[in-house]
């Protein structure tokens, strides 16, 4: 990342905006900033891949894995201002083919730390669990907070977003994704 580029055009802001970008407060804030948006963009350059390291599970567990509340913070990419909120995966193996619950989180952090609109955040992380761990169903689902909706434009504080994204047969079987709306209702 640019972050010299980044520091430029933060200097920019300021003196668009009618700030002092030399007063003592402000001196740093241009670094500061490239310095956060090379983290809070980091999943730009970081390969979800490198957190497949896939278990083969004797005994083929082929029953409902859900892991819910998975912190999740995300940056909108009309306002590039935060939306954060919580992100809920639930998936049934094939085969036994599963990884460490903890790549969960790792996976929605690395397709999180880019700029995002909330339902192809979603359907990437389903995607990508479903293409590199085959499972015979796979479901995502995300609320969160846009602070672009609350802190400006419509102010509607307090609006949640609920996005989901099913596949396999959470898709095509009523009972299997019955089943995990109820947990998901929990
Ligand atoms: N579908 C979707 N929309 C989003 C997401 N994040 C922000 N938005 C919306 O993107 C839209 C951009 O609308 P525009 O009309 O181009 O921009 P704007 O004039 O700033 O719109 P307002 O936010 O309504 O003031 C807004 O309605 C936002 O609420 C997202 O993750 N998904
Ligand atoms: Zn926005």
């Amino acid at each position: 990342m640019d972050l010299e580029r980044i520091e430029k055009a933060v200097r920019e802001i300021l003196l668009a905006v009618g700030e002092d970008p030399e007063r003592e407060g402000l001196q740093e804030t241009p670094n500061r900033v490239a310095r956060m948006y090379a983290e809070i963009f980091s999943g730009l350059k970081s390969d979800p891949k490198q957190h497949l390291k896939i278990f083969h599970e004797e005994g083929e567990h082929d029953e409902l894995v859900f892991v819910r509340d998975i912190p999740l913070y995300s940056v909108c990419e009309h306002h590039l201002l935060p939306f954060i909120g919580k992100c809920h995966i639930a998936y049934i193996p094939r085969d036994g083919k599963i990884i460490g619950l903890s790549k969960f989180a790792r996976i929605v952090d690395c397709f999180a730390r880019r700029p995002q609109v909330q339902e192809r955040l979603t359907a990437q992380i389903a995607d990508f669990i479903e293409e590199n761990l085959n499972p015979r169903g796979v479901a995502v689902f995300i609320e969160a907070e846009h602070l672009c909706m609350t802190m400006r434009g419509a102010r509607a504080a307090g609006a949640l977003t609920q996005t989901s994204a099913l596949r396999g047969c959470m898709r095509t079987e009523a009972k299997t994704r019955n089943e995990v709306m109820l947990l998901l209702a929990k």
